[in-house]
């Protein structure tokens, strides 16, 4: 279990962690959404004890990282995977960082079999693969055996088959009654990588929802397919009702109604209805929605 209370970090004038409050439970896969620069490396870093925060806390099992009997049975994490020394093998990195933490050096074997790297264990990390280094920091956060994970960014950069790897890892950990938060910016892979969600923007808590919740709260639209364009144009006016005309696909978009009230109200004035259906947002237009004012450059080719 994390909890995360008015957790607030300030680099000189400016907020990187505004007073952001959240709980992370165990037995599932939280994502930790939000565009860059939202503060979400901060946030993983000072519930692992690397940075202090300005004001607030942020507690693992009850107790802030400094406080943690067992910091190394307790939470493992993966905040950066290009901080191994290129020249050692991962089983001498393993073990370098078991012998610090007072771990036996048998975890070494039990987690690089965990990640699928037995085979590779005495190749020279600086040969390693992404994909390979990414499980070798995944193997580096299991070595005490820890109820809490942290995963920043682990997909970053993975091809199909990682992304895939990665995911099924961390549903592993979470059925086995682990808490795991991971960062993402890839929405679309949060969707189908976690239950929870916690999102922030420029620092602050923008929502905390199940994936579901997440997407049935997200805004729909009617799209409503006529050839009465006219009518109900007038119509919806008339009735206050906001109906947008896309001359592209020929459809109206309609907001604020449900599309039987559509429909209803397409029958009450003997229009012809060719097409009726409900377009919710996707878990990205969802997120955008939410953050679009959080993100901090807009790009000149932005879609938006
Ligand atoms: N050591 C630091 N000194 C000054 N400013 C910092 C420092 N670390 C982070 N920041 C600033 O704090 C804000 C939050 O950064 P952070 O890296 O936590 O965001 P993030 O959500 O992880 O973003 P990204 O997805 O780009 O990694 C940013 O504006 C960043 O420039």
């Amino acid at each position: 279990m994390i909890e995360v209370r008015n957790l607030t970090k300030r680099y000189g004038g400016s907020l990187a962690v505004d007073d952001l409050s959240f709980t992370v439970r165990p037995g599932v896969v939280t994502g930790f959404l939000g565009p860059n620069g939202a503060g979400k490396s901060t946030t993983m870093r000072m519930i692992v004890g690397l940075d202090n925060p300005t004001a607030g806390e942020a507690l693992v099992n009850g107790r802030p990282y400094r406080d943690l009997e067992q910091p190394a049975h307790t939470v493992g994490c993966l905040l950066d995977a290009s901080w191994t020394h290129a020249n050692r093998s991962a089983a001498a990195h393993l073990k370098m960082i078991a012998a610090a933490a007072g771990l036996p050096a048998t975890r070494v074997d039990e987690v690089l079999s965990l990640v699928g790297l037995s085979d590779v264990a005495g190749r020279k990390v600086g040969g390693y693969s992404l994909g390979m280094r990414q499980r070798l920091g995944l193997a580096t956060a299991m070595l005490g055996d820890p109820e809490v994970l942290l995963f920043d960014e682990p997909v970053n950069g993975l091809d199909p088959e990682g992304i895939l790897w990665i995911r099924r890892f961390m549903h592993a950990r979470a059925a086995e009654g682990r808490t795991v938060l991971v960062s993402s910016h890839l929405l679309s892979e949060m969707a189908q990588t976690a239950q929870d969600l916690v999102v922030i923007g420029r620092g602050k808590l923008r929502a905390q929802t199940s994936v579901e919740e997440f997407l049935s709260a997200a805004k729909s639209s009617v799209i409503l397919r006529t050839p009465h364009v006219d009518e109900f144009t007038r119509a919806a006016r008339s009735e206050n009702v906001q109906a947008t005309f896309d001359p592209q696909q020929g459809v109206f978009l309609i907001d604020g109604l449900r599309a039987p009230q559509v429909g209803d109200l397409a029958a009450s004035l003997g229009i012809t209805v060719h097409e009726l259906h409900e377009k919710r947002a996707s878990l990205e237009e969802a997120f955008l929605a939410l953050t679009d004012q959080d993100v901090e450059y807009h790009g000149q080719e932005s879609t938006r």
